[in-house]
């Protein structure tokens, strides 16, 4: 087989919807929603057909490159951008036409946003005086929204005299004060340094499980963040929804190799398949076999032909290296090695897989010698089969 299109296709990938949304009805609905800015020639589709439902308690990460859309969804369902065609729903109500105030969502962004010149309480308390909550409510719920971001001591101080860290937990109070059903976050954590990204990070692990009520959204470019707090992960590409699963569906049997890569960064390695039954694959790399896992959906059924090219999808750690010659390994070359405290990041060609380099991570302090020979082996448990188109 040349790898010469064959003008069969895989069945293309439907992007299923599982998790919470399958049992209750969705809180937050998007329906084919198309946002356009500007016309005629210098009309941009932001966001084309979105179609996306997070159901009562569930958090979905919206995930994608610079660009691909992820924000204007967001803006859509706050209401900040009206869509050009299609639908928003928060629970059964139609909001497509709604003010942002009317809508009842919390929205935290990565510039924070706070008023520079109020007190921090007053920042929280901002959006329960919009709502004429009675005064004499309002002080138990501002403290209320202060202590599930471990702020209640810091009311009385303006923004400038808080870190920025310091500063998002307040962004976060404030959206909370309203008690929202539907709670969006757009890149909360961007404006962070790496440290506090992680710390920020696990409280927001914690504040997810202390509202099992709310529903949210949130956007990111970093897998890390993603794979940390959704339930589910809609990537996003060119304006348009790629893929949505499970973050642990996504990870172990990515549908699609835009999708692969995205999640974790993975090595693509082209291959044919030669068989399939069930979940285990037979596939030739540069006529070597190689015994892989043909991923199924819960849903539905992807008919892994034979002779047909697909990639084999190999995360950095599962590759293993081998002394050159081993039994069911292939020759590689080093290319590069990088010491990355815990692991060691290897950049190896394999003579079979001409212009396609492979990374390995392997454990600890690995000193290679670039161009050094060895042997690199592709574990069937860690090499899972995706659709080529
Ligand atoms: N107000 C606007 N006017 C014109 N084009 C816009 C406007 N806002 C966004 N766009 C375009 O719409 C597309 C999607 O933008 P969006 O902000 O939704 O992407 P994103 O995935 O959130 O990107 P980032 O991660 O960089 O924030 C981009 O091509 C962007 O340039």
């Amino acid at each position: 087989m040349s790898g010469i299109p064959t003008g069969r296709t895989h069945p293309s990938h439907t992007p299923a919807v599982r998790g919470a949304t399958e049992y209750s009805a969705p809180v937050i609905t998007f329906d084919r929603v198309t946002v356009a800015y500007g016309r005629g020639r210098g009309v941009t589709h932001a966001l084309v057909d979105f179609t996306l439902r997070v159901a009562r308690g569930e958090t979905v990460a919206l995930l994608g490159p610079s660009g691909s859309g992820k924000s204007t969804a967001l803006k859509a369902l706050a209401g900040f951008v009206r869509p050009t065609s299609g639908s928003v729903r928060l629970g059964s109500r139609d909001v497509t036409g709604l003010p942002p105030a009317k809508r009842g969502i919390g929205v935290v962004v990565q510039s924070y946003a706070l008023f520079p010149h109020m007190k921090v309480a007053d920042n929280v308390a901002f959006g329960l005086r919009a709502r004429r909550v009675p005064r004499a409510e309002i002080g138990a719920r501002v403290t209320e929204a202060l202590e599930m971001v471990g702020m209640a001591a810091y009311g009385k101080r303006l923004p400038r005299e808080l870190s920025g860290g310091q500063q998002q937990r307040i962004a976060i109070a404030r959206a909370l004060a309203i008690r929202p059903a539907v709670l969006l976050l757009d890149e909360p954590l961007a404006a962070l340094d790496a440290q506090l990204r992680e710390t920020m990070l696990g409280e927001l692990t914690r504040l997810r499980a202390a509202l099992p009520d709310t529903a949210m959204l949130y956007v990111t470019h970093d897998q890390g963040e993603a794979l940390a707090l959704a339930d589910r992960i809609a990537v996003m590409r060119n304006s348009r929804l790629a893929d949505v699963d499970t973050a642990e569906n996504l990870w172990k049997r990515p549908p699609s190799s835009f999708t692969a890569e995205f999640l974790g960064g993975a090595n693509l390695l082209p291959c044919t398949v030669t068989r399939v039954i069930g979940t285990s694959a037979r596939v030739s790399i540069g006529g070597v076999p190689v015994t892989a896992t043909a991923p199924q959906p819960d849903i539905g059924h992807v008919a892994w032909e034979s002779d047909l090219p697909a990639f084999l999808c190999v995360r950095p750690h599962a590759v293993t290296l081998t002394a050159p010659g081993a039994k069911g390994s292939f020759a590689a070359r080093i290319v590069s090695t990088v010491w990355r405290g815990s692991t060691t990041r290897i950049t190896l060609t394999v003579d079979e897989l001409e212009g396609v380099q492979v990374d390995a991570d392997v454990a600890g302090h690995d000193q290679r010698t670039p161009g050094a020979v060895v042997g690199v082996q592709f574990p069937s448990d860690g090499s899972v089969l995706v659709p080529a188109a």
